[in-house]
């Protein structure tokens, strides 16, 4: 079968990684408009590169790790049975920690930095300062994380919307289904004839749209899907 997997933020949560809307999640204690828009980083970099280094400091903590939604999940591509894409709304590492391979970060990376004077972009875990010089081209004031702001165009969506359409079941795991295009991924799996199957811990935004439904916590649902 051919398998598209979107994740989102609830499969980190039983990692230790606070999601975005759920009570003290992250868009509680910090506005998207102060820290995850391009106008943000070009009103004020400093407190941006702030909030994403806060968050590299948590990613980087050795209490936190990938869980078993991750390791189950890259067990089912490593199965060999179905052709599975992973695609994922997080920017945290867990899902390569748990051992999946070629995840497909929608949202970019956390652990990645881009140079906007340069355009190099590197695997970095440090914290991100307006002090800090691009090591390729010495640019200071001039990193930003490699992730995909509110209002920026998401990686690889045409790699998406291909297995998208080209799918026979489309799973969608930890999301609240509120932020697009990811969103409306149910919606181009389904019309193209794709089964469509959500677990979540409660239902999300687009529960309506699923065929299939099982609400919990991921590592009791995925392990039980998987195996
Ligand atoms: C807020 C929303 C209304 N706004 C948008 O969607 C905007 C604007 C927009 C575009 N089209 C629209 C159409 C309608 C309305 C608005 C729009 N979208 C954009 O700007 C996107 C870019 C959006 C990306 C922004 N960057 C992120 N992250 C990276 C940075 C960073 O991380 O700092 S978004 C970020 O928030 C989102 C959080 O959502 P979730 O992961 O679902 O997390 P959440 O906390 O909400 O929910 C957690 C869920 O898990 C569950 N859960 C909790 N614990 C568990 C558990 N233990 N087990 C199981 N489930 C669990 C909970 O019940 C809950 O349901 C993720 O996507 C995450 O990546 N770009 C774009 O549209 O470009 C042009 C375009 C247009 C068309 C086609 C192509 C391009």
């Amino acid at each position: 079968m051919k398998i598209v997997v979107l994740t989102g933020a609830g499969v980190s949560a039983e990692s230790g990684l606070a999601t975005f809307r759920d009570a003290g999640g992250i868009w509680a204690r910090y506005r998207i408009e102060d820290v995850a828009t391009p106008d943000a980083y070009a009103r004020n970099p400093a407190k941006v590169l702030d909030f994403y280094t806060q968050r590299r400091v948590q990613l980087r903590d050795p209490a936190i790790d990938a869980n078993d939604t991750h390791r189950a999940l890259a067990r089912l591509a490593a199965s060999g049975t179905h052709e599975v894409l992973l695609v994922t709304q997080n920017v945290d590492d867990l899902h390569e920690r748990g051992g999946s391979e070629d995840v497909l970060h929608m949202h970019g990376e956390l652990f990645k930095t881009r140079c906007l004077a340069c355009d190099a972009l590197f695997d970095d875990r440090d914290d991100l300062t307006l002090q800090r010089a691009c090591a390729a081209c010495g640019a200071s004031g001039r990193l930003r994380p490699h992730v995909v702001w509110f209002g920026e165009m998401p990686l690889e969506l045409d790699r998406v919307y291909d297995a998208l359409t080209d799918s026979d079941l489309f799973v969608s795991i930890g999301t609240s289904g509120n932020v697009y295009p990811a969103a409306d991924f149910v919606r181009t799996a389904r019309s193209a004839g794709a089964r469509t199957l959500e677990l979540n811990l409660e239902p999300s935004e687009g529960a309506s749209l699923f065929h299939d439904a099982r609400y919990g916590p991921a590592s009791n649902l995925v392990p039980a899907w998987v195996d």
